[in-house]
């Protein structure tokens, strides 16, 4: 039988492509010198797309593959993948949900303790010879302070379980209680965010959520609040936090993700209160081939008629 043909949006990992080549005829769209003459010409023979978080699939895009069955894609957050149009038309979609949870959460608490302990800073002050010269400042202390938790899925309830760790009061905002979880639920985001010393950000993306994280949210945080995003650059008004970091009207951020990654605002390298990651809350070798791993298990369950292993759509 003839094998199965994939259309990639970006590319994965050595380990992920060769095993893919070996299964799939694997047609490479970030190497066509010209998308829509490409696209044309397989349209009628791709089954699948396998895409990443970031990259995703319009309709547009799914629109011009009408032969396709599944869009299997290489991260948890689904907000680049126009999932309505898929359900419309019958295209199953795939994400990679659990496999990345602890690593981001990870991510999250490293951030906070490198924003509030200014990590950088005191890296710097060894690395250029200011020691010698006299002490770093002092920082802000992480054990026993005020966490609110914006978003508590999977991500949020792991980053929590951290931070209950370095005996933090939680509290948490999402569109429902918790009654499982032995955090304080704040149904107003304003309100968590004045209760708060730190505020951590784990909500999924998309429309549902752009802009939650708003000036006013963002000032409510205070002078002394530390602000950590470790979920989608678009959940928080990006403008109104580069303001308060500049302004000083919050004391630092520990920022994994932006808008229009990798192309991000210059404003935030200018800034001396944020800790930068280029959005790699999951990129460790461990979790990165869980991931593909499971892209891949997605596809071949598909393509054998067996149940989806973590279906979206
Ligand atoms: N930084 C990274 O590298 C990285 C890695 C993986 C995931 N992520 C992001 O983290 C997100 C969360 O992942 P997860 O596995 O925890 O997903 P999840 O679905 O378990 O959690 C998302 C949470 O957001 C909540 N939510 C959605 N819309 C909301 C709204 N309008 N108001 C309040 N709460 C709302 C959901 O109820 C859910 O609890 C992903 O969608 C992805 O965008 C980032
Ligand atoms: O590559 C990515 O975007 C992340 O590592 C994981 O993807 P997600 O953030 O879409 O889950």
């Amino acid at each position: 039988m003839s094998k199965p043909e994939v259309l990639m949006t970006g590319p994965y990992p050595t380990w992920d492509m060769e095993d893919l080549d070996s299964r799939y005829v694997i047609h490479r769209l970030w190497e066509s010198k010209d998308r829509d003459a490409f696209l044309a010409e397989h349209a009628d023979s791709v089954r699948a797309i396998a895409t990443r978080g970031e990259l995703g699939a319009s309709a547009d895009l799914m629109k011009r593959l009408p032969k396709l069955e599944i869009v299997s894609c290489y991260g948890v957050g689904t907000d680049a993948i126009d999932l309505r149009f898929a359900r419309e038309n019958g295209i199953h979609v795939t994400n990679t949900p659990d496999v990345l949870t602890e690593d981001v959460a990870d991510l999250g608490m490293a951030l906070l303790l490198a924003a509030a302990r200014q990590i950088p800073a005191g890296d710097a002050h060894v690395r250029d010879g200011q020691w010698v010269k006299g002490n770093m400042h002092l920082t802000t202390r992480v054990c026993g302070k005020r966490v609110g938790v914006v978003g508590m899925g999977r991500i949020g309830t792991a980053f929590a379980r951290r931070a209950a760790a370095f005996d933090c009061t939680l509290s948490y905002f999402a569109r429902t209680p918790k009654p499982d979880l032995p955090y304080a639920f704040v149904g107003d985001l304003v309100a968590l965010a004045r209760q708060s010393d730190f505020l951590v950000v784990t909500l999924a993306g998309g429309e549902g959520t752009r802009g939650i994280v708003s000036g006013e949210v963002i000032d409510a945080l205070g002078p002394d609040g530390i602000f950590v995003n470790i979920s989608r650059g678009t959940t928080v008004d990006e403008a109104a936090l580069l303001d308060a970091l500049e302004q000083g009207r919050i004391r630092g951020a520990g920022l994994d993700v932006f808008l229009n990654e990798p192309a991000i605002d210059p404003r935030f390298a200018r800034l001396q209160n944020t800790v930068l990651q280029p959005h790699h809350g999951s990129g460790t070798v461990e979790t990165r081939q869980a991931m593909g791993k499971l892209v891949r298990d997605n596809l071949a369950a598909h393509f054998s008629g067996a149940p989806l292993l973590t279906p979206v759509a």
